[in-house]
């Protein structure tokens, strides 16, 4: 009796703004009717066929809701009961759930209201010390596979724990968990590899994939990263073992983007694999088989997506990434405009160039139509890129002959001409095809071109030799130099070359991080780092906070624009092309916020009525890495002398 007394008196030291209702963005708090937070459809879900009628929703239905509500929803999606029985969910079985469990941050009454007291040890600790300590214990690992392991590890522990620690240490996370380490992380995923993290459907499993979509223990799914792990970064075929890549972008939407960790579902098709060395490898982890292609491939990825559509609805968002470059392409001109889809490595890789290229004029002077830009490589990431700017270059007012002409593409066979000896250029080759004699190799092209621009994104580690880089140091007063090929070791050319090869005077982005560089004066250059990661997640956010489906190409060149304008002044002055990764969080929502308006602007939005605010309606649907209370709200009665009956 006394214990439970004691128990009902601490109910009422709970933060009331925790469990009655979210913060809004001033931190005034609003009951939970005020805000846009509210369970995701059911008609909108679990569809009996693919439909594909414009989707309308309400705000109630564009985002999922958050704190205490929808921690309890989730004990039930996860099978430890269902919703209205929630609260008789062990507290074992809280300590265990990733999106529940807080370890020692469980407050005493906490842990005797769920049963848990005892299991953990006395101490009660804030959030702050166990970020604290995350900090002290990753910093016991030297290499940077095991720092991955650790993250993971904490990630399958404690979700908010792990994005409040990442989200607050962007700048030394992000290697980590994604580019460059994510790369080795795939070429031992066999080792990696701890528990499920995403779903793995292989081709055998045709005819089937709405069955496994249903395996997926969470229902209000917005945003899928899928690959065929193909063309994992750099690195080819790496098959089953690419997943690292799907968990490692999604990681992303939430640390960057505040997507909602149960919203995000990784995806890898397992259709085979052509690298003999995994196919050899014991520790292999998928299909001991070489991929399989043709009709049968593509009828695998028609019933996917329409598996998706039928499971989470038409506005689930499916990014494809690290697919090989002849199937991206295809799928992308295929599904676009039908489903909700982008393929990263084509238009998030060409938005976040052409951005750095709109933030390189402010330095050169010029305008874009005035650059002559040679890619190394034609491949997924330079066509998309050489696309954006013909059509950044438009909107400059030049036309289209005119864009492409300042384009010069190189390929294995050299310079992309037209009439080429060995023929076999495609549709998208074609278009930036130069009427021009064969021109064997980069050097030589440079040497004719005289370009402004060099972009490598052909994963050819140090094609940009020091002979390269000296002559586009002595054609241009300030050559731009773009080596955006992951992982660092196989980038065109490490930031010290590119600077220590042309006086210093180079404005350099890669793909993968470069250390920062003190000039001989004793300057520090920050180089910038070019990678799609200042995109997709605030144009992931922007797609599904204002529910768009089609995701045309004015999307990407407007994310684009908004990542350049964040560029200030000081950036340029460190040699940084983009704003720093601290920031990246805010450039999310300020990419979510153009994306958001364009799309009411263009029609393109199906989540009514529009917001008044744009920004604060986006932040207040982001996932809050603080904990929520995980006991129910208690409400006051009156006070006992209010209540007490006059027996006399
Ligand atoms: O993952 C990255 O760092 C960028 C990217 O999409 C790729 O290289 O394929
Ligand atoms: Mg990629």
């Amino acid at each position: 009796m006394e214990f439970l007394s004691r128990k009902v008196k601490s109910h009422g030291q709970i933060d009331a703004r925790q469990v009655n209702g979210a913060l809004d963005t001033s931190g005034k708090i609003k009951k939970r009717s005020e805000t846009a937070m509210s369970p995701a459809p059911p008609a909108q879900r679990d569809k009996t066929s693919a439909t594909h009628g414009a989707v309308k929703q309400s705000y109630a239905t564009s985002v999922g809701k958050c704190t205490y509500e929808m921690e309890r929803d989730r004990i039930g999606i996860w099978g430890c009961g269902d919703s209205t029985s929630a609260n008789k969910i062990s507290g074992l079985d809280r300590l265990r759930h990733p999106g529940l469990n807080k370890g020692m941050a469980f407050t005493i009454e906490e842990r005797q209201t769920l049963g848990i007291h005892g299991l953990l040890p006395a101490r009660v600790k804030s959030q702050e010390e166990q970020v604290q300590m995350c900090k002290l214990s990753i910093e016991r690992y030297e290499d940077p596979l095991n720092k991955y392991i650790y993250l993971m590890g904490l990630l399958d522990r404690n979700e908010h724990l792990f994005y409040r620690f990442v989200g607050e240490n962007v700048a030394d996370m992000m290697p980590i968990v994604y580019t460059p380490t994510v790369g080795l992380a795939c070429q031992k995923y066999g080792l990696v590899y701890r528990r499920p993290r995403g779903l793995f459907i292989t081709i055998h499993d045709k005819g089937h994939i709405y069955d496994i979509l249903k395996n997926w223990p969470e229902t209000d799914v917005r945003a899928i990263v899928v690959t065929d792990g193909e063309r994992i970064l750099g690195l080819g075929d790496l098959g089953a073992c690419g997943m690292g890549i799907p968990v490692g972008k999604l990681s992303l939407y939430t640390a960057l983007a505040g997507i909602k960790p149960h919203q995000c579902l990784p995806i890898t098709l397992d259709v085979g694999t052509n690298n003999q060395t995994m196919l050899d490898d014991p520790l292999y982890i998928g299909l001991r088989q070489r991929r399989v292609r043709g009709p049968q491939y593509d009828e695998f990825i028609d019933e996917f997506m329409d598996a998706v559509v039928r499971r989470y609805g038409q506005n689930c968002l499916i990014q494809f990434e690290d697919f090989g470059n002849a199937n991206a392409f295809r799928l992308l001109e295929k599904y676009r405009g039908k489903y909700c889809t982008f393929n990263d490595d084509i238009q998030g890789t060409a938005a976040v160039a052409v951005a750095g290229l709109l933030a390189s004029l402010r330095i050169t002077g010029k305008k874009l139509c005035e650059n002559t830009i040679v890619f190394q490589g034609a491949g997924e990431a330079s066509l998309g890129i050489a696309s954006l700017c013909v059509m950044a270059m438009i909107a400059e007012g030049c036309s289209d002959e005119k864009a492409r002409s300042r384009i010069w593409m190189v390929d294995s066979k050299g310079l992309i001409v037209k009439n080429r000896p060995e023929g076999g250029l495609n549709e998208h080759k074609e278009r930036f095809a130069k009427d021009h004699a064969p021109v064997r190799t980069l050097e030589e092209v440079v040497d004719v071109a005289k370009p402004s621009v060099l972009i490598g994104a052909a994963a050819i580690g140090g094609a940009f030799t020091p002979s390269i880089l000296r002559k586009m140091g002595a054609i241009n007063d300030r050559p731009v130099i773009f080596a955006l090929s992951n992982p660092t070791s196989k980038a065109e050319c490490t930031a010290i070359d590119a600077y220590s090869n042309t006086d210093e005077r180079a404005i350099f982005a890669s793909g993968s991080p470069f250390p920062e560089y003190r000039t001989k004066s004793g300057r520090i250059l920050r180089p910038g780092q070019g990678n799609n990661s200042y995109i997709f997640p605030g144009l992931a956010l922007g797609i599904i906070c204002a529910g768009i489906i089609d995701i045309s190409e004015d999307f990407m060149l407007l994310a684009a624009e908004a990542l350049a304008e964040i560029v200030c002044q000081e950036d340029l002055d460190q040699g940084s092309l983009y704003p720093p990764l601290k920031d990246i969080q805010d450039c999310s929502v300020k990419i979510a916020k153009k994306i958001v308006e364009h799309a009411y602007q263009t029609n393109k939005a199906s989540v009514f009525p529009q917001p008044e605010n744009t920004e604060e309606f986006i932040r207040a649907q982001m996932y809050d890495v603080r904990y929520a209370a995980a006991v129910p709200p208690v409400y006051t009665w009156p006070r006992d002398d209010v209540l007490r009956v006059d027996m006399i």
